[in-house]
């Protein structure tokens, strides 16, 4: 069987160096520490458990691929992951060491999805999005669940920080908040420059394609966010607030993250990680869009596996930070 929830409560801990920058305790929730290595599976796992299939297929950057590719092999089906062609080879050789089957289609994430669609309408196949789905914000939402248990009663976070690709972490965190009754938290939804689809579609005021992914970090490359994501934005209930960082700041983050707590991340999740490091968090302190007395901080850290030393290094040479 795939559990959604297979590290229970014990990946949340405190982050010196963060909360010293912050000011106020910062918790990690470490979701590259799921085996797909990265928070995906618990709703990739929860969709397919729930849909039981005699095969998957999803298209996939990188780690929502992986979280299928891990699913089906659990639960003994064959996965057909579709991917990019800006997709490193270390990340199809990770999928096709999970058992999967890779085809490399088109440019980008949308290119692949096109494909992964005409596949399971040929094939047979599950379809797995790798955002925009109940299902998944269902399985993600065990990530909020697990910290009001971690927490303790009486105890809850000053605000979430996050980043934003397709939008189903987002929808997942905001799943979790209803579940536990924490809808007022603020949400502080990360994105590249480049990979700003979210952004994009906050301030025009309605869903927005980008032209291309132009960042670095190409898993938060979906080209237009999920439909539910905009319209939580748009939510009186909720506050949502949409940031940008640029590569050169999520690659630092990586690289402080790694220097600090010792865990290699994508820049996907350097996305978010940036909002600390850049002094993000302490400007919207300033500006008062979060409380100058924030309560503990909670920072999802998402992971990711399409990174080793390697791409790290050719990562510094291209953005030459
Ligand atoms: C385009 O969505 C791409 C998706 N990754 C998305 C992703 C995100 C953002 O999650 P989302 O907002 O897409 O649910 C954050 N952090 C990490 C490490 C991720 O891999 C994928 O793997 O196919």
């Amino acid at each position: 069987m795939v559990s959604s929830h297979v590290n229970g409560l014990g990946c949340l801990s405190a982050s010196v160096g963060m909360s010293k920058l912050v000011g106020t305790t910062v918790y990690l929730k470490m979701e590259n520490s799921q085996p797909s290595g990265s928070f995906k599976i618990r709703g990739i796992g929860h969709l397919c458990q729930q849909v039981r299939s005699k095969g998957v297929v999803c298209a996939s950057g990188g780690n929502a691929g992986m979280a299928a590719a891990y699913a089906a092999r659990k639960m003994g089906v064959p996965a057909t992951i579709v991917v990019p062609s800006s997709s490193p080879q270390l990340v199809v050789q990770r999928l096709q060491d999970q058992g999967a089957t890779v085809k490399i289609t088109g440019k980008v994430w949308d290119d692949a999805n096109a494909e992964a669609l005409r596949l399971a309408e040929t094939e047979g196949l599950t379809y797995v999005p790798p955002f925009d789905h109940p299902l998944l914000w269902q399985g993600h939402g065990s990530m909020i669940t697990e910290v009001a248990a971690s927490l303790g009663p009486g105890v809850k976070p000053g605000a979430v920080l996050l980043s934003v690709g397709g939008g189903g972490l987002l929808c997942g965190v905001i799943q979790g908040l209803k579940d536990v009754g924490w809808t007022d938290v603020p949400i502080v939804a990360m994105e590249t420059v480049g990979a700003h689809c979210f952004n994009a579609a906050v301030k025009a005021g309605r869903l927005v394609t980008l032209d291309d992914i132009t960042s670095e970090a190409k898993c938060l490359g979906a080209k237009t966010v999920c439909k539910k994501a905009f319209e939580y934005s748009q939510c009186n209930e909720l506050t949502i607030i949409s940031e940008l960082v640029t590569d050169q700041q999520a690659l630092h983050a990586v690289q402080t993250f790694l220097d600090e707590e010792r865990v290699l991340v994508e820049m996907a999740c350097g996305a978010a990680l940036a909002a600390v490091y850049s002094g993000l968090i302490r400007r919207l302190q300033d500006e008062g869009l979060l409380p100058t007395l924030l309560g503990p901080l909670l920072v999802i850290v998402c992971g990711g596996s399409s990174v080793d030393m390697e791409q790290l290094t050719n990562l510094k040479h291209k953005l030459q930070t």
